[in-house]
């Protein structure tokens, strides 16, 4: 069976998080493991307090993952700091880890922040190098690119700014598009590529990126090319979405049980 791990934070509501990229992977027939950044006390409608983990007990972890079930695929999420951002290089290099999705999360749909400034700068300089993909939603692409993004033009060339700056591929994320809800792949010397996407009429649209890279991770992890990974993981998250859980008073979780089961 192929392996995915996640190294992410707690969501207690169960929507984001560790929890949204477990039920992925299971769903995507992988098997998951998980390294927590963080515990978060979270629901639908707030985050109410962060407990991180420490550089040494993040890097505990990763050790014995590492060191027993190699992962075929890597994932990260919520990572608050630089220090552990740099424990993550290090074991990621130190293991030779393959099929590395980074999810720079830096808001989450409640508005609460997740990462420091700082933190941003240490994503850029030392996780996003090793990536096979980044998976930025527009508030987060508009950071890294420097620029405001309003139209399809605007996604295309910040997408571009991304990858040329940070060498590395770039799924930007159309989610908080006014319109469809339509990703778009940049990859160096690739004609870019569109994921189009109608926008399904749902307000419970909590975890929707760490669901997305998680597929994605799962995907790799199955040994396909990132187009086809990317390919299957939209259709998985329009699937969860389109079964119109409604759960909790604020943005919701997606129903992971109704998404369309891939192969094992
Ligand atoms: N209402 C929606 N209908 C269809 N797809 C959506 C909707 N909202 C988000 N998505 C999809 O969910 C994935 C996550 O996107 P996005 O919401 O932009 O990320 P994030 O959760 O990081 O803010 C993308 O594939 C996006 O196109
Ligand atoms: C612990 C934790 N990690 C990540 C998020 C943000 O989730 P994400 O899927 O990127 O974004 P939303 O769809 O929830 O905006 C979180 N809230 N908690």
């Amino acid at each position: 069976m192929k392996t995915a791990l996640t190294i992410a934070g707690s969501d207690s509501g169960g929507g984001a998080g560790i929890q949204a990229d477990i039920k992925t992977m299971m769903a995507n027939g992988v098997y998951a493991m998980s390294a927590i950044t963080a515990l978060t006390a979270q629901n639908t409608t707030k985050v109410a307090d962060i407990m991180e983990v420490t550089p040494q007990f993040l890097a505990e972890q990763l050790d014995c993952i590492f060191t027993d079930i190699r992962p075929d695929a890597v994932k990260t999420g919520m990572v608050a700091s630089a220090a552990l951002i740099r424990t993550i290089a290090g074991k990621l290099t130190e293991y030779q880890a393959e099929n590395i999705v980074v999810d720079p999360v830096m808001v989450s749909t409640s508005r609460a922040r997740l990462i420091s400034e700082e933190a941003i700068e240490t994503l850029k300089e030392k996780l996003f190098p090793l990536a096979t993909v980044i998976t930025p939603n527009i508030p987060e692409a508009e950071v890294l690119a420097d620029m405001e993004i309003e139209t399809v033009q605007d996604m295309e060339k910040a997408a571009e700014v991304i990858g040329t700056r940070y060498g590395c591929s770039v799924l930007l994320k159309g989610g908080h598009q006014k319109n469809d809800a339509s990703d778009l792949l940049w990859q160096k010397d690739k004609k870019p590529v569109w994921f189009h996407g109608v926008r399904i009429d749902n307000p419970n649209t909590h975890g929707t990126g760490c669901t997305l890279s998680s597929a994605i991770a799962s995907n790799l992890a199955k040994g396909r090319d990132l187009e086809t990974s990317v390919e299957a993981a939209k259709r998985y998250i329009s699937g969860a979405l389109a079964a119109m859980l409604d759960l909790g008073a604020g943005s919701g979780p997606m129903n992971h049980g109704f998404a369309i089961k891939e192969e094992w």
